[in-house]
């Protein structure tokens, strides 16, 4: 189970590129990671965006939730609602090859992990909603 982070600030999303030798590598996609056995998603994703872009968050509703089929492996992903808590550092590529805001109109399906396409479409609502 993999658990991924929708964080919009003034009508942009939060997006993370995958580090050279992972698995999709070079893809952007929503900040997360693995969730460990017995551990909450919500901690699991807690403890990701600490670790990946140095943000203290606060996590809310399921955005989506997908099952997809790699050729290598296959993932059950939980997409949450994000947000940032009072004080927190500004995102920082700690542990991913980069970081960048983008709004709704650099939302290119082709950049992303085939399992992310599913929710690109209520990513791109969401954001053009905030970009008001
Ligand atoms: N964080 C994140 N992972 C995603 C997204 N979409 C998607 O297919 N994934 C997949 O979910 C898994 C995330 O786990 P991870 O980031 O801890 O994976 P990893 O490469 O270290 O995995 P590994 O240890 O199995 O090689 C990866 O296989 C990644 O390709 C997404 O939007 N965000």
């Amino acid at each position: 189970m993999v658990a991924a982070g929708i964080l919009i600030e003034h009508g942009r999303v939060l997006l993370t590129q995958r580090k050279k030798g992972a698995h999709l590598e070079g893809a952007w996609e929503f900040p997360g990671g693995k969730v460990e056995p017995s551990e909450d998603p919500r901690d699991a994703l807690v403890r990701e965006l600490r670790e990946e872009v140095g943000i203290e968050a606060a996590v809310g509703d399921v955005v989506e939730v997908t099952f997809h089929r790699y050729p290598a492996k296959a993932v059950l992903l939980l997409f949450y609602r994000v947000e940032r808590r009072a004080g927190s550092p500004e995102p920082a590529a700690l542990d991913v090859a980069d970081v960048r805001w983008a709004a709704h109109e650099d939302l290119r399906e082709d950049e992303f992990p085939p399992a992310d396409i599913v929710v690109l479409s209520k990513v791109r609502a969401l954001v053009a909603d905030r970009a008001g």
